[in-house]
């Protein structure tokens, strides 16, 4: 459903990716693992359009350079919706407003109201804390604003940048059950996620990232932890 071929993009001078060719699953939940600093965040970066790239990615088959999709705000009109790392969230707006700004899209406008009843459904605290300022949030209740105002752009493939960052165990359980949730229900999921284990605990499909480069692809289910941590922790050099 989402593909890149030969992707090379980075900032300015800078090339962070490298040739990459990567391919997500249509109702599959895949994850993106890797150390820091492996450019899985300007995957992301490229697959939405907030950076500029080089070589394909393609949209059910179709190159999004080709449908003249390059844009950030025209992707999530195809339902290309991403959750930003760092809970971004408006700090100075309450909860609500932050989950009726993920609905700007002209297709999903007119179910505002039953989508945000769906989200508080999903997330029954941020349903308490509608009227609350984003900014006094915790941790937590920031990172399900962020994907709830994702979930009310109505992705059909939703790309989560590391949900788990700085979560207390219990709070991590939490929002990875809503992911569950998410991927039962046939959203498409692409997750970066540097908790190896809870990573392969929601995902279909498995790619370990190291310089800008996929080292290793593996179905979730076959995949042994430990030869994955030697990659994952491997010296420079000795990655592939
Ligand atoms: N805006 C930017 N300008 C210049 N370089 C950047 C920018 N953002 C990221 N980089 C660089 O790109 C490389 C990859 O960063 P990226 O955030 O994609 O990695 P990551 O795998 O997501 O890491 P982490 O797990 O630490 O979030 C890093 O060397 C980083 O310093």
């Amino acid at each position: 459903m989402l593909e890149t071929r030969n992707l090379t993009a980075g900032y300015g001078a800078i090339t962070v990716l490298w040739d990459l060719s990567v391919t997500f699953r249509e109702g599959a939940l895949t994850t993106i693992v890797g150390p820091n600093g492996a450019g899985k965040t300007t995957l992301l970066r490229a697959l939405t359009g907030l950076i500029p790239h080089q070589g394909e990615i393609l949209l059910s088959g179709t190159p999004l350079k080709g449908k003249g999709l390059m844009k950030t705000w025209d992707l999530v009109a195809e339902g290309l919706v991403m959750v930003p790392e760092g809970r971004l969230v408006f700090r100075d707006m309450s909860v609500e407003e932050n989950l009726c700004l993920g609905a700007y899209p002209t297709r999903c406008r007119g179910r505002l109201s039953s989508n945000l009843e769906r989200m508080y459904t999903l997330f029954p605290r941020l349903k308490e804390r509608r009227h609350q300022f984003a900014g006094s949030l915790s941790g937590g209740e920031a990172q399900m604003v962020a994907m709830g105002r994702g979930l009310m752009a109505e992705p059909r493939i939703l790309l989560i940048d590391e949900p788990s960052l700085g979560l207390a165990p219990v709070m991590v359980k939490e929002v990875f059950d809503i992911i569950r949730r998410l991927k039962a229900e046939g959203t498409t999921i692409v997750l970066i996620e540097q908790n190896t284990s809870v990573a392969l605990s929601v995902a279909d499909d498995v790619h370990l990232m190291r310089s800008g480069k996929v080292i290793f692809s593996q179905a979730a289910a076959d995949v042994n932890l430990d030869h994955l941590h030697d990659l994952y922790f491997a010296r420079e050099g000795q990655a592939a």
